[in-house]
């Protein structure tokens, strides 16, 4: 089953929430919208979803236009963020329902629900009423209805906004693995950066009203569209630095601590302009002194944390470099360190416009930007 939005337009009396929004969904793959609350990710999944209706715009779902069908005729599963179970049931009710509604037997429906259960890790609270249940378990248990239904087109607001941690962390590992086995085509909304890449074959990445850049984790981490999109991945946040690149020897470089950095090839065009330097924290590397092309700078702190070991470092500008490593591996803790760039992950952006300038190819094309 696909989905193919064809710009979109939804307004709430004054108010523009979509301006123009297209994208589309193959079957099986999970589309994750990512963005800041109020971007309108919710509004989007309820037009999906038919239960309001855009002002312009086509929805199309397997090829057929949407106009007009009802929200119970367009064959989608949905779990929202009110969770909407039924008071009187039991979890266990609640998950069944709509196998229920669709008279299936009580073995393969006892399975359905144990296996979904379990996976959320709500299997021993399955005969407790929805006010028995913590906002965690309701969403968990949300969510579980909606898994169970296997529908071919599932929409998931958030489901796990209200799930600690550890248990999200786990989710992140076994919800990928379920859809696949489902072969579902999913919308997954979340604020959470980790969760949407973990989750999603590509990330809609919304704010200002639309889509900013629409790619696969990796094309959004490693060539966001713009420094807004560069900073909510990552964390510790990208380093983001003032430079203005000249010609060095072998190419285009920047200067750091009074060193030069070389950037790839391709960044000629930036010789002489206002620039912001993007350089992610794990693109940063200890080196010992004399190492060539390494940068002087001073540790100012250092925090372990659980998978990494994370240290805030000073150019001689006095300018925050945080630099991050797998725990466990060395590095200094205070005082005069160096370190060495990976050119090919720097980022440059226009300082203006905040776009990142993508390094123009030997036969003078820009790469594909997403
Ligand atoms: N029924 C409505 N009437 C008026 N305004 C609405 C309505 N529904 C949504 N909005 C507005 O549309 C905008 C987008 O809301 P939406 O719920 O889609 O955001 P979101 O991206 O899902 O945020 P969050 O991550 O916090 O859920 C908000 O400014 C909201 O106030």
């Amino acid at each position: 089953m696909t989905i193919s939005l064809k710009n979109i337009e939804k307004s709430f009396k004054t108010d523009t929430v979509l301006d123009g929004v297209s994208l589309s969904v193959d079957t099986g793959e999970t589309l994750v919208l990512f963005g800041p609350s109020g971007a309108g990710k919710t509004v989007l999944l309820r037009l999906i979803a038919g239960v309001i209706e855009p002002e312009a715009g086509e929805i199309w779902v397997n090829g057929v236009n949407m106009d007009g069908v009802e929200p119970e005729d367009r064959g989608i599963g949905m779990a929202f963020q009110n969770f909407a179970l039924f008071p009187h049931m039991d979890a266990f009710a609640n998950i069944a329902s709509p196998l229920t509604a669709r008279r299936q037997s009580k073995s393969v429906m006892r399975q359905t629900v144990d296996q979904v259960a379990k996976l959320l890790k709500i299997d021993h609270v399955l005969h407790h009423k929805p006010k028995e249940l913590s906002n965690g378990q309701k969403q968990r248990t949300a969510l579980a209805r909606a898994l169970a239904a296997q529908p071919s087109i599932l929409l998931l607001d958030d489901p796990l906004r209200n799930v600690d941690a550890k248990l999200r962390f786990e989710m992140r590992l076994e919800l990928p693995r379920l859809l696949k086995d489902q072969n579902a085509t999913v919308i997954y909304v979340t604020q959470d950066y980790k969760e949407a890449m973990a989750l999603g074959h590509r990330i809609a990445v919304m704010s200002n009203h639309g889509i900013q850049q629409i790619g696969t984790p990796e094309d959004i981490y490693l060539r966001p569209a713009n420094i807004e999109i560069a900073r909510l991945f990552g964390d510790p946040v990208i380093n983001l630095l003032s430079v203005r690149p000249e010609r060095g020897a072998n190419g285009v470089v920047v200067n750091l601590s009074d060193t030069p950095i070389e950037m790839a090839a391709g960044f000629e065009a930036t010789i002489g302009t206002d620039c912001v330097l993007g350089l992610r924290p794990e693109a940063l590397h200890f080196v010992p002194e004399g190492t060539p092309g390494a940068i002087p700078v001073e540790v100012e702190t250092e925090t372990p944390l659980n998978e990494k070991t994370v240290t805030l470092a000073l150019t001689a500008r006095k300018r925050e470099i945080m630099v991050s490593r797998p725990a466990g591996s060395p590095g200094p803790s205070r005082g005069r360190a160096y370190l060495l760039v990976d050119a090919g992950q720097a980022l440059l952006f226009d300082r203006e416009s905040g776009a990142r300038i993508a390094p123009s190819t030997h036969n003078g094309l820009q790469e594909d930007v997403a």
